[in-house]
């Protein structure tokens, strides 16, 4: 960024609307900007722009509170930057989803500094990086008013103090009001840096400043207690958990702090953390655990209980409204914390379990799991979750403050008659009066003792609950029918249950005859959303308005045609292309050196040599392949090992790498065949595995794709499988290797539950369009937003070659067509016909033969059609070439009667005519992941190596 000459001078205050008009209309050329301050929301901006004599205004939102995050309101490219600094010189590289980028700014003011994230290092940074406590003194008593600009690094005097300077000068400058958490460019705050060395008592002073002891770096997601656990910081660790932060917070990669300090060799640290004695929680479960509810029964209790609220104190601010429950439902299967947000939308949350380990051993016994929302922390029981929430927000839209409580639970009787609520709904009234419950004056462990010594009072606390956090569960949840509810259920369809059961969940007893009375019932309400709903039988009727039976067609074949050669394109058609925004950001990262560019070099050698110099922090064969050759290449090398004749010596290591993928036929076992595709059958297997250190004889569960005739596809089989060697992503079915023996084999990862398509036909009735097909749509955008990042375009996008190794987990998988792209070129022309999925393909692919990233989206739009339709063809019976006259005519897919409009409306710009207008996949893999109704839907995503 050229900062030093570019002042960032395009900020125009309070300038009006039609003043920015006026000013940008004076004959200056396209792209010409200027920021100003909304009129209408306070804290947010407006880009003011102009293109072709028009002047656009583009609001900037501010996201978060006191950093500086900001976006562009747009409706395809919402991208959040830190900084408006950042975010014009974002929109100045490239116009990213705007009619022109930013060029020219109209000069006046450099932006506010709350609004930056970076600038340049002034005196008060000066002084308080040398620790010099008068100077800053004077500073801040004259009036100097620059207390929060940032320097270069996006840090303020607080950051530098944390990192360099005593108490006094933090005194000063909280004296001075500045802000306390605000994050720098490595995403830290001030109290992340103050956790890693500073004494116990400075720590204390910037809690009491409202510091946030949950702070997370948007980096790394490092929160201060990672940082004091990993600088071996004791006083600090202590300090921030008396301050009740949670002791179980993961980063990015999902290290606890525990692990931090193991890692670093912090031995007291990770003991003390081991040790540590959670406090007792400051809530209980009758306060707000309503056992099984549905959505529907959990949002009626909810309003009501506000109106009650509402009826006793009409000022109150019911937000915060809350209350815990299971859901049956397939969508949300497990525990849901309903709640009210402040715009009085009833958000729901789902409290996931997992079990913890360290070095590899598990720390929760008895089968009890630690409980989280999203990437939150963990929690060893349900009581200590909800006490947490109603501490801190983070996480949540607000915190939890009027816990709703279940009704009284009628007295069980001898034998199990009670009807399931969701069957019965209750009809009697909450009986606990609305008293708002504030965690502090439960708590007895909440921050107000910052003259006692930590460890004091670490000790006191140990007297009260003389457990470790690592099996407090089991001491603070005798009553564990909220873990139990799956064997309860199991426990019941075998007509027993226990007494424990039975104590704690009346209202759930019902014999086998009544459960299998209610079952129809059951479906048509768990699985009912607000697209569809389920006759009794379990079958889909569509939704009232249309009022006909959507038919379920059984025949969906790749619909494939042989195409004539395609003449060169021209000029004018490369033109016609745009860059996505990974391209976009890749080339940036090319221009400026980063290690992140494509590698454009094919000479194995010399790349292994480079990386023998630098080796990089976790060398992985894929990076080792992809970086160093292209796949035809890999494909012939595989080819020559295939068929016995000898490879050319290269570096060992890489030759070792390579061996990796070959697996001996005799350490395969095949089982029954699962599929069949062009190249042959696949089948189920084990894969055979001897430890080296142990001998101990393992097996792992494979799909293995065999080539049934050697000799007529053997290149295209091979190819197939040196681009899967390059490909590593949770969201992309992995190979494991290739293997020789009477046949040519592909060993790859089992997605036992097979093709998404066909589930959806087998199982669509089950499949509820808010929660699985919103996952998969959003794994798969995922996967492709990989698979782009690795320069591929697919080609052969559909329902048909998405598997699914679980309920929840889609993998994109068939890469026979894929072709990776030339380095800097965004597209791939085929000059060749071929069979082709036409159905699936973009107009530039049917009639120009070209491809690129952009038409892997047209794909992926025809991919979520099929999985709304419910695997049904696309454009039904016609033929392909009139399928071909209609998406030439403009008309497109219908939208199907389980796709809600917000959806359909994202298919049909994936549909749009130019690929530059269509969405990226990043922006439809965090769109697919954001769901209006289960907040957390995005953990379900599985988003690694991106
Ligand atoms: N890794 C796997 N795990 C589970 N089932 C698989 C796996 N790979 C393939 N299958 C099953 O085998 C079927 C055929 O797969 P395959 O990839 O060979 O053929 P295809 O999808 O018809 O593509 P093509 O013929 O273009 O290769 C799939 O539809 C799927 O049901």
């Amino acid at each position: 960024m050229s900062r030093d000459s570019d002042p960032m001078k395009w900020y125009h205050g309070s300038l009006s609307r039609e003043a920015a008009d006026d000013l940008l209309k004076q004959g200056y050329e396209d792209g010409t900007f200027l920021v100003r301050e909304s009129s209408t929301a306070a804290g947010d901006f407006v880009l003011s722009l102009l293109c072709q004599e028009e002047v656009c205004h583009y609001q900037v939102r501010r996201h978060g509170g006191e950093d500086a995050f900001f976006s562009i309101d747009d409706k395809v490219q919402t991208k959040i930057l830190h900084g408006l600094d950042t975010l014009v010189d974002y929109y100045q590289q490239a116009a990213n989803g705007l009619p022109t980028k930013l060029t020219v700014p109209l000069i006046r003011d450099p932006p506010p500094h709350n609004t930056r994230s970076h600038g340049v290092t002034n005196l008060l940074h000066r002084a308080t990086a040398k620790n010099e406590s008068k100077v800053v003194f004077e500073l801040l008593k004259c009036g100097y008013r620059n207390f929060d600009a940032k320097n270069q690094d996006g840090q303020t005097a607080l950051h530098l103090a944390a990192l360099y300077s005593d108490e006094d000068i933090l005194k000063h400058l909280l004296n001075a009001k500045v802000q306390v958490n605000s994050s720098d460019s490595f995403g830290c705050q001030p109290l992340h840096y103050a956790a890693r060395s500073k004494p116990a008592s400075f720590i204390r002073t910037l809690i009491a400043a409202q510091a946030n002891v949950q702070g997370r770096n948007i980096e790394n997601g490092y929160v201060p207690l990672h940082e004091a656990a990993k600088h071996g910081n004791l006083e600090a660790v202590q300090e921030l958990l008396l301050a009740e932060a949670p002791p179980l917070p993961r980063t990015s990669s999902g290290e606890f702090p525990f692990d931090l300090a193991k890692e670093a060799g912090q031995t007291s640290v990770e003991e003390f953390l081991m040790n540590y004695k959670l406090p007792p929680a400051s809530t209980t479960r009758e306060q707000w655990y309503h056992g099984t509810l549905t959505r529907d029964e959990a949002v009626a209790i909810l309003k009501k209980h506000a109106q009650e609220l509402l009826a006793s104190q009409p000022q109150l601010d019911t937000s915060g409204c809350f209350l815990v429950r299971y859901s049956e439902s397939p969508a949300a299967s497990g525990l849901v914390l309903t709640l009210l947000s402040s715009d009085q939308m009833v958000k729901n949350f789902r409290i996931s379990q997992a079990d913890l380990y360290q070095n590899g051993v598990k720390l929760q016994s008895g089968g009890s799991k630690f409980l989280y929302i999203d990437d939150g922390p963990y929690w060893p029981s349900l009581e200590h979750l909800i006490s947490h929430f109603m501490r801190f927000s983070y996480g949540l839209p607000v915190s939890l403050k009027f816990p709703v409580p279940p009704q009284p639970k009628p007295e069980v009787p001898s034998f199990a008659t009670i009807p399931r609520s969701s069957v019965k709904p209750r009809t009697t009234p909450p009986a606990t009066p609305p008293t708002p419950v504030s965690p502090h004056a439960h708590s007895p462990h909440h921050h107000g003792h910052p003259h006692v010594p930590a460890l004091t009072i670490a000790k006191k606390k140990q007297k009260e609950n003389s457990s470790s956090m690592f099996n407090t569960l089991r001491l603070t949840s005798p009553k564990k029918a909220l873990f139990d509810m799956n064997s309860l259920r199991k426990s019941k369809s075998k007509g027993k249950r226990s007494e424990s059961e039975s104590s704690v969940s009346g209202s759930l007893a019902r014999t086998e005859q009544e459960l299998q009375a209610a079952a129809p019932m059951l479906k048509s309400l768990s699985f009912s959303t607000e697209f569809s709903t389920f006759n009794a039988d379990g079958g889909l009727v569509v939704a009232p308005a249309s009022g006909e039976l959507y038919n379920v067609p059984r025949n969906n074949t790749p619909i494939e045609m042989d195409l004539p050669p395609i003449a060169q394109k021209t000029e004018a058609e490369v033109e016609y292309f745009t860059k996505s925004d990974v391209a976009i950001e890749r080339e940036r990262a090319v221009q400026s050196g980063g290690v992140n560019g494509y590698q454009p070099t094919v000479d194995v050698l010399s790349v292994w040599d480079q990386q023998m110099i630098k080796p990089p922090a976790a060398a992985r064969l894929n990076s080792l392949i992809s970086t160093g050759s292209t796949e035809s290449e890999m494909a012939s090398y595989l080819q020559r090992k295939c068929s016995g004749t000898p490879t050319t010596p290269t570096s060992s290591a890489l030759e070792a790498a390579k061996l990796r993928f070959f697996i001996e036929p005799e350490n395969l076992v095949l089982e029954s065949e699962i599929g069949h595709g062009e190249f042959g059958s696949v089948h189920s297997g084990w894969l055979m595995r001897k430890s080296a250190a142990s001998g101990e004889e393992t097996r792992v569960e494979v799909a293995i794709k065999m080539l049934s005739d050697e000799h007529s596809n053997k290149q295209e089989f091979l190819r197939e499988a040196s681009v899967m060697m390059r490909l590593e992503h949770k969201c992309i079915v992995r190979l494991i290797g290739i293997s020789k023996g009477e046949m040519l084999m592909m060993v790859q990862e089992l997605a036992p539950l097979g093709s998404m398509l066909q589930y959806i036909l087998d199982h669509g009735a089950e499949i509820s369009a808010n929660s699985e097909l919103k996952v998969w749509a959003s794994q798969v955008a995922c996967g492709m937003h990989y698979l782009e990042s690795q320069h591929f375009v697919h080609r052969d996008l559909a329902a048909r070659n998405i598997l699914l190794t679980a309920r929840q987990q889609a993998k994109i998988s068939d890469f026979g067509m894929s072709r990776s792209l030339r380095p800097g070129s965004t597209e791939y022309q085929f000059t060749q016909g071929g069979r082709w999925p036409i159905r699936w393909y973009a107009p530039e692919s049917f009639n120009l033969g070209i491809f690129s990233h952009a038409s892997d989206v047209w794909s992926f739009g025809v991919t979520i059609w099929e999985m709304f339709a419910l695997g049904a063809p696309p454009y039904g019976e016609i033929s392909n070439v009139d399928a071909i006259k209609l998406v030439d005519s403009g008309e497109r897919l219908p939208q199907p009667s389980l796709c809600p409009a917000y959806i359909y409306a994202v298919m049909q710009s994936c549909w749009k005519e130019r690929p530059k207008d269509r969405p990226t996949f990043a922006y439809l893999m965090e769109f697919f992941a954001r769901d209006p109704d289960y907040q957390n839907l995005p953990e379900l995503v599985q988003t690694v190596h991106i």
